[in-house]
């Protein structure tokens, strides 16, 4: 594609710069660049990409996207937003691939990696070529990427949209987190479905306020177009119980479907009973009735559920189709996992790691525990500060063995982070391990007959990131790990 034409895109009034080379292809980072390369200068937190233009020159960048001028020997077109301007161009560049796959969004504090798993099933199950994109990994088909972000930046992300669209891909689901929609990584995405789970406390160190954090959600509605702009209508799948739901709807020009539990919605579940092997509920949508009996533990789950079956009947699927993925769901990875290594207590590995999601998994697990319940809590250094005193005090409240332990300490002093923690729980009972096998280690070996051990904050994670490094860590191997040396050494003992 020529220069110009891909710069066309943007819709300035400025001229078109001076030549107009073959663009093959569009890099942010100068160590991508090949020649023919697009250089777009990325202004970021630990680095300036305008810094790095002479060095993508010499690796062969053929015109270079910027914020201001440069002294280079190529075509240079100045922007305001490169960032902005980046998520337009990868759209164009690829040729618009999101536009050709029915697309859902994901949005909310919660359970977006666990909708847009259960999203997934039900599109393969109706017969569609899937895709996902999220915290856990891309997949493509049955292939799976490796993922540096939730949702990745505009050139990744349009990227991911045309290997996909190559591939044969229909139907893609992807979670939208807050970040990306504040840092229009997903500008240029055509979305047919958004989905909105739940607003509660987290990232606040980045939104500052919870008004701002929920306006940055609120982007995903208000551009995903309007209802009759397609061939086919544009949908806004709400959670009815949030109060969140509220501004969305003023919002968007989308059609709209709810779903709730308490408030009255287009889709609601009735009589519903939880269990620790899964949960029961009845589905009422357009005055109809169906009994759904799914594996998923706990009433947030039933959110989730409702939320899949939201984009699915949004998407043309019948609910008896969508229903029938669900209750064949075993679940979702290092999302109320349990680890089995044929010891005498439940031993539970959840990605929680904010107050509403920890609040809500130890909620679930007191309705049916028995016995003691040990919580292993900790807080993402280089995160949200205020939540730590809150997730503190919601361990002490829910678990009669509370242990704040460190979760990925990132650049921070786990120290300080537990410090921080403390806070919230002056003058309750807990107890203090730093190091997180050692706190794994010591819930295991202390745990009798018909306990409960919930290993919050890291689910899936199978690093811990201290000080910039990423070591291998896994809750669910180093628990195994835990109880087997626990069995050897009560043998030798006997
Ligand atoms: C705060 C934040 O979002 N930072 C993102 C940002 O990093 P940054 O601003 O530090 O970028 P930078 O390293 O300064 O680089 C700036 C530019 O220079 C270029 N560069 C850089 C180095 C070089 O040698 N050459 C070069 O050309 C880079 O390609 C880039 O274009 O741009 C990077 C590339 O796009 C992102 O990976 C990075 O996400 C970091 C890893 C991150 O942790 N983000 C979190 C906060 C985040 O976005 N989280 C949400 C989900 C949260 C949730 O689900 O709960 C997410 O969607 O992942
Ligand atoms: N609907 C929900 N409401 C509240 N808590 C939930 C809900 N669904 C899941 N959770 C809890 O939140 C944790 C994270 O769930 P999930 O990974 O699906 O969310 P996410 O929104 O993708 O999170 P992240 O933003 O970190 O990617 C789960 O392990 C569970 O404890
Ligand atoms: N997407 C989330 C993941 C948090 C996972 C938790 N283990 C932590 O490190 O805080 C974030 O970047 O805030
Ligand atoms: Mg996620």
């Amino acid at each position: 594609m020529k220069l110009h034409e891909l710069l066309f895109h943007l819709h300035q009034p400025s001229p078109m710069p001076d030549g107009n080379p073959e663009i093959m292809s569009v890099e942010d980072n100068h160590s991508k660049v090949q020649a023919g390369s697009l250089f777009i200068c990325i202004k970021g937190l630990s680095v300036d990409g305008h810094d790095l233009a002479a060095e993508a020159v010499k690796n062969g960048a053929a015109a270079i996207v910027a914020q201001k001028e440069l002294d280079v020997p190529v075509p240079v077109y100045i922007v305001r937003d490169t960032s902005r301007a980046k998520a337009i161009l990868a759209d164009a560049f690829y040729g618009h691939p999101s536009h050709g796959i029915h697309l859902t969004g994901i949005t909310g504090t919660n359970g977006k990696t666990t909708t847009s798993h259960l999203i997934e099933r039900i599109f393969a199950d109706a017969g569609n070529k899937t895709g996902l994109i999220g915290t856990m990994y891309t997949k493509v088909g049955d292939k799976k990427y490796e993922v540096k972000n939730t949702t990745p930046e505009s050139l990744t992300l349009q990227r991911t949209f045309k290997l996909m669209a190559d591939e044969g891909v229909t139907h893609a689901v992807m979670e939208v987190s807050s970040h990306a929609l504040d840092y229009g990584r997903v500008h240029g995405t055509d979305f047919n479905v958004a989905v909105f789970t739940n607003l509660t406390q987290d990232h606040l160190d980045y939104h500052k306020t919870m008004d701002r954090y929920r306006q940055a959600k609120s982007l995903l509605f208000s551009q995903l177009g309007n209802a009759y702009s397609d061939a086919s209508p544009k949908f806004a799948v709400l959670n009815a119980d949030d109060p969140a739901t509220e501004e969305f709807i003023r919002v968007t020009a989308a059609l709209i479907l709810t779903y709730g539990i308490d408030e009255k919605a287009d889709i609601m579940a009735k009589n519903i009973s939880l269990s620790p092997q899964g949960t029961t509920f009845t589905l009422e949508i357009s005055g109809k009735n169906y009994p759904v009996s799914m594996k998923q533990v706990g009433k947030f789950n039933v959110y989730n559920a409702l939320a899949a079956i939201g984009a699915a009947v949004a998407s043309g699927i019948k609910p008896e189709l969508a229903i029938s993925s669900l209750e064949r769901i075993e679940g979702v990875a290092g999302r109320f996992e349990t680890v089995d290594a044929g010891q005498d207590f439940t031993i539970i590995v959840d990605y929680a790691h904010t107050p509403d999601s920890l609040e809500n998994v130890l909620k679930t697990i007191r309705e049916f525990a028995k016995k003691d319940v040990y919580v292993l809590a900790g807080c993402g250094g280089d995160r949200d500060k205020a939540k730590r005193p809150l997730m503190a005090r919601i361990a002490c409240d829910y678990a009669t063995h509370p242990v704040f332990t460190s979760d990925n300490p990132r650049s921070e002093v786990p120290d300080a982070i537990l410090r921080d923690m403390e806070e919230g729980v002056k003058g309750r009972y807990y107890k203090v391990i730093p190091d997180r096998k050692d706190a794994i280690e010591f819930a295991v070996g202390s745990a009798k007959a018909g306990d409960v051990i919930l290993i919050a904050g890291k689910g899936h994670e199978t690093y811990q990131e201290i000080k910039g490094v990423r070591y291998d860590f896994d809750d669910r191997v180093c628990a195994k790990e835990a109880v087997s040396r626990l069995a050897k050494g009560n043998k030798k003992s006997n």
